[in-house]
């Protein structure tokens, strides 16, 4: 399976080269295909506030590298370097609060520094824990894929529907994507009849990006808006609702993108099954549950446009919801997969080794 997703490989968003950071502009997509180049760290911290790059592990990716981009600024100031570096650090950590793997990867490039040997170079160390955080996510998404796909083949062998939320593709990720990786192995595998993609209002990371990736990829892909989710599991035959995390709780409750709930409520009602695909850089056990979640919400303008009209109204837009993990039937990591998540379960799952 790794060998045919890879073949099948064909969006990037994030490109290290040459000591710049190239994005893909995902406010633009579909319509514009245009790369930004963040040469410093303010601009990668500004490219992760503005949702220039976004998805949970894609973020933390970036935010690796930002910290390349700033050792290097430092270094050549001179002085106490790893100070300034630390304030570098803060600013990332502060971009957006809700994507544990943002934190997990900032973390884990202080970590490398810490170890630092006494005459290796700090910069190329960490420019090449930033290029291993990027390449590990990439291979924990093959590794998703094949799981995830033996999950589904488990229930049923013959092709069928699935239902998304959000963006969790290449987009969003490293490499194939987190369930949306799922649904490129189960097409490849033959298990896909149809797609329906939650529009996911307001910003449209399912009718503006997974749609466009699914299409370029020539799967079968049907937009949906939000409210039609719960009609669609009642008529369309959906077998699986396959959503990613931003953030996943020792208890098991999932962070998602907003409307996740309710959609997993409806799955339950409806008996279908819901799949939840993110690497273990997701899972944060310091978050004893969801509720200890810090939960974005933006800017209530984004609502307030309508017909070219500002409406003159009050409005709230918080980004992401908390689904209960008794709401899931399981959870794919690269490390193995869980049913019916649980405190004790997930502990077990994040002692094991990756399984690539
Ligand atoms: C595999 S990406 C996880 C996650 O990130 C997205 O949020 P955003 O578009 O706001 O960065 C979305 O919730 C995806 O499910």
């Amino acid at each position: 399976m790794r060998d045919r997703l890879l073949a099948a490989e064909n969006v990037k968003a994030i490109d290290w080269r040459d000591g710049a950071l190239y994005l893909l502009d995902q406010r633009v997509l579909p319509s514009q295909e245009s790369w930004v180049a963040c040469r410093t760290v303010e601009a990668v911290a500004d490219a992760i506030r503005c949702m220039l790059v976004r998805g949970a592990p894609a973020i933390g990716i970036c935010a690796a590298y930002g910290l390349v981009l700033a050792a290097r600024e430092r270094i050549a100031q001179g002085g106490d370097w790893q100070a300034a570096w630390e304030e570098d650090y803060a600013l990332l950590a502060h971009t957006r609060p809700t994507a544990s793997n943002l934190f997990w990867a900032l973390q884990r490039m202080r970590d490398r520094l810490d170890r630092l040997k006494k005459h290796a170079d700090p910069l190329a160390v960490l420019e090449a824990e930033a290029i291993a955080i990027h390449e590990s996510d990439r291979e924990a998404n093959f590794v998703m894929a094949q799981l995830g796909v033996e999950r589904i083949r488990k229930h049923q062998g013959n092709a069928q529907a699935f239902l998304t939320h959000g963006n969790t593709g290449a987009l969003a990720t490293g490499g194939v994507g987190t369930a949306l990786g799922v649904i490129r192995a189960a097409f490849l595998e033959g298990l896909v009849e149809q797609v329906y993609v939650n529009e996911t209002r307001p910003w449209l990371q399912g009718s503006r990006l997974t749609a466009w990736e699914l299409a370029g990829d020539g799967i079968p892909v049907t937009v949906n808006a939000d409210s039609a989710g719960a009609h669609i599991l009642k008529t369309k035959g959906v077998t699986w609702v396959i959503v990613g995390a931003d953030c996943i709780a020792a208890n098991g409750d999932v962070v998602s993108k907003i409307g996740t709930y309710q959609l997993a409520v409806c799955a339950m009602h409806h008996g279908v099954r819901f799949m939840v695909v993110a690497p273990s850089s997701t899972l944060d056990l310091m978050m004893a549950t969801g509720d200890d979640v810090a939960l974005e919400a933006r800017d209530p303008g984004e609502l307030l446009e309508v017909m070219g009209q500002r409406l003159k109204v009050d409005a709230i837009n918080p980004v992401f919801d908390v689904t209960p993990a008794d709401l899931i039937d399981v959870i794919v990591t690269e490390k193995g997969v869980v049913e019916r998540p649980d405190t004790a379960k997930l502990a077990r799952l994040m002692c094991r080794k990756r399984l690539h």
